[in-house]
């Protein structure tokens, strides 16, 4: 079946993107969408019937400064054709602690400490893109630092989508104007990621650096649990896992969650205490349960927000990529228009 997808307006013109050859009527005009991604600009009128033989597609209103669509075929804040046919209040959320990092083969305390991935690391990341390779993915969540961002980046590569991942730089003005694209083509085939320190591993304090069994043998292996896997006790001069959920669950609350929200599918690429934090917010732990929650390298967790509801449809322990595609009807159509459009 033919989807016409409004992209945009651009100075006057509306932009119909296909995914499949068809005949398309933009108000009286009769016009040929191609296959695979065609772009068609045409002048908008200000009201117009799109149809697809006599297939009622949707009715756009527009005007030179904005445009609304009306229509079941549309996910109004999706940018991806191929995710037009999908239920919009059903989107993916994908968590991927990064691969092993340097330090995590050296058993050091780790923490804030900007250290990048080992040649395992890579391979896990490159595994779990291949895991979440038929997922939909319309932005990108990081922490600062390099590990969880090489894990995102590496991962992507595998994505059958090919869209670009591309760090959005909000440090000031001058970086936003500097890093600005200007092919409204380009961006539709981009994944915009955002980084923020808010995702960052939970601050070790002065066991950054530390070797894990060195300290555990100075200290005492009950008093190095205690700083490791404890709700609310910090470890000297750095954060308890409950300060750093604070921040990490605020940052998700005030900003994926509103992505989600709009239709948006996301992946996250963090870290072993942020995002136990961000499962004890979405599981709705207790602080007894989430100590409890041990995450492995590299491994992607897959979540349907539905209904303003968080639902766990991959397990942290190993989902195979079929068993992925088997939870919902929308990703298995998704997937299914990636095999018609790509093979
Ligand atoms: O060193 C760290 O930063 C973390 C994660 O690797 O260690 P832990 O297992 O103690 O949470």
């Amino acid at each position: 079946m033919a989807i016409a997808m409004l992209q945009q307006t651009v100075g006057g013109t509306l932009q119909l993107l296909s995914n499949s050859g068809t005949h398309c009527n933009v108000g009286n005009r009769s016009v040929r969408l191609l296959p695979k991604g065609f772009k068609l600009e045409v002048e908008f009128p200000k009201r117009a019937i799109y149809s697809s033989g006599k297939r009622k597609l949707n009715v756009i209103q527009a005007s030179t400064s904005q445009t609304s669509v009306v229509g079941p075929l549309l996910a109004p804040s999706s940018s991806d054709t191929l995710d037009s046919h999908m239920k919009p209040n059903e989107v993916a959320l994908i968590l991927i602690r990064h691969g092993e990092s340097l330090w995590n083969e050296k058993n050091l305390f780790t923490g804030c400490v900007d250290v990048p991935l080992t040649n395992k690391g890579v391979e896990e990341a490159i595994e779990a893109g291949h895991r979440i390779s038929n997922i939909p993915v319309d932005m990108i969540y990081t922490s600062s630092l390099i590990r969880a961002q090489m894990t995102a980046m590496l991962a992507m590569t595998q994505h059958r989508r090919k869209k670009v991942p591309i760090i959005l730089h909000n440090e000031d003005e001058r970086a936003r104007a500097w890093s600005k694209i200007y092919s409204e083509d380009t961006i539709e085939q981009s994944i915009p990621v955002i980084t923020s320190w808010k995702l960052n591993e939970r601050m070790y304090g002065e066991l950054q650096g530390l070797n894990k069994q060195e300290t555990a043998d100075k200290f005492g292996h009950e008093k190095v649990h205690e700083w490791r896997r404890s709700y609310d006790i910090p470890p000297p001069n750095g954060e308890s896992l409950e300060m750093c959920a604070q921040r990490a669950v605020a940052y998700f609350r005030d900003n994926i969650e509103p992505q989600l929200l709009s239709g948006k599918n996301i992946l996250i690429s963090a870290h072993g205490n942020s995002l136990r934090s961000i499962i004890m917010y979405l599981d709705k732990l207790t602080s007894q349960e989430v100590i409890t929650l041990e995450l492995s390298t590299g491994i992607p967790m897959l979540y349907i927000f539905k209904e303003g509801k968080f639902i766990r449809r991959g397990s942290p322990v190993a989902p195979t990529e079929a068993g992925v595609y088997a939870y919902t009807r929308r990703l298995a159509q998704y997937r299914q228009k990636l095999d018609d459009m790509l093979t």
